[in-house]
């Protein structure tokens, strides 16, 4: 990598934590539905590969069709969300909570998996579901942030709908969400304005800079919540200050560049900045993590006594999920 040397985990201390190698750098991509996750996801898995990066790629949307990338490991071959809405009576957004749900409670095998192919690689980068409360609230979210940050550098890229965000109350609740996602992970942040080709995403930058331009514009909407969203744009000032953001466009790769070079910093700001966190909080974070499982687990529980099929076949069902890594063309490794 041109950021980052490659520096393999045991060559340092005896410390895990400062012997966190400072690649492949992990890229979580997260966004609202629609916004471009997928398709932002080729576009770097193309341009990381012509530069002869060496990337390897997650799926953990269970519900999504086709994706163009290739995909190492999937939570598709693990998890059947269609059978998780007939087990636990679900509709397709609670089958696809769950699915992440059960997956993260066996999230050591996707580290495992990680771990063998650590040293040969540059980039990890993980798609997601667009439910974004995945990273909001849900256990997952955490189990998978928590697991990954403590053994690898790994950074949030928010994708964002420039085009959506024309109205100024849906740029609010986007931000609302990028806002909660940082202050929940912690971790270093890079904003992908998507959608770059349809409309450029210099009004958006202006709004964070200037809260009385946000407001402005809010100001010409009259419902609740455009008013709930003028009251918070002043308190929201902080947060952008320390926000790295980038316009892209998935489908034409304008930005990319500035994007990965954003990438870089945030990398080197976890390196910097997340690890002596890291090491303050440790105790502290690996109690939450565990009580993430064991909740996570015990809902599970009582969820199978609802559940339509018997508690047993339920129970052996989870026992048995095994998350395994596809076939692995090396040579795709670059
Ligand atoms: N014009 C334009 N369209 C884009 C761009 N990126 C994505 N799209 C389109 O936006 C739609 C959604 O893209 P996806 O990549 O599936 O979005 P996603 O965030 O993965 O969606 P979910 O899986 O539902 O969360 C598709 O029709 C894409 O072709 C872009 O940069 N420009």
């Amino acid at each position: 990598m041109d950021t980052m040397d490659s520096e393999p985990a045991s060559s340092s201390s005896a410390d895990p934590l400062q012997s966190i190698p400072k690649s492949p750098v992990v890229v979580l991509m997260v966004g609202m539905a629609g916004s471009g996750k997928s398709t932002f996801m080729h576009r770097l898995v193309v341009r990381l590969q012509s530069q002869k990066k060496r990337v390897y790629t997650v799926n953990l949307d269970p519900a999504v069709r086709n994706l163009a990338y290739p995909i190492n490991v999937d939570i598709r071959d693990t998890v059947n969300y269609k059978e998780v809405m007939k087990h636990f009576g679900l509709g397709p957004n609670g089958a696809i909570m769950t699915s992440l749900n059960l997956f993260a409670t066996k999230f050591d095998q996707v580290l495992t998996i990680l771990g063998r192919r650590a040293e040969m690689l540059d980039y990890i980068l993980i798609d997601t579901p667009g439910q974004i409360e995945v990273f909001n609230w849900s256990a997952s979210g955490q189990i998978i942030c928590d697991s990954l940050a403590v053994t690898y550098p790994t950074t949030v890229c928010y994708v964002v709908d420039t085009a959506r965000c024309v109205k100024p109350v849906t740029f609010m609740s986007n931000m609302l969400y990028a806002c909660s996602i940082l202050y929940k992970t912690k971790l270093p942040f890079v904003i992908a304005f998507n959608k770059i080709d349809v409309i450029p995403h210099d009004f958006l930058k202006e709004w964070m800079e200037d809260f009385e331009k946000v407001g402005d514009a809010l100001s010409r909407e009259s419902s609740y919540v455009a008013s709930l969203a003028r009251s918070m744009s002043l308190a929201m000032e902080e947060f952008y200050k320390n926000l790295r953001s980038v316009g892209v466009s998935a489908v034409t790769g304008a930005g990319c560049e500035d994007f990965e070079k954003a990438l870089g910093e945030a990398a080197q700001e976890f390196v910097d900045s997340y690890v002596p966190f890291l090491m303050e909080q440790r105790k502290d974070l690996e109690e939450k993590r565990q009580q993430a499982v064991e909740e996570q687990l015990k809902s599970f529980e009582q969820n199978m006594d609802r559940a339509k099929r018997g508690r047993d076949q339920l129970e052996e069902d989870m026992q048995n999920l095994s998350i395994e890594e596809r076939e692995l063309d090396l040579m795709s490794l670059g």
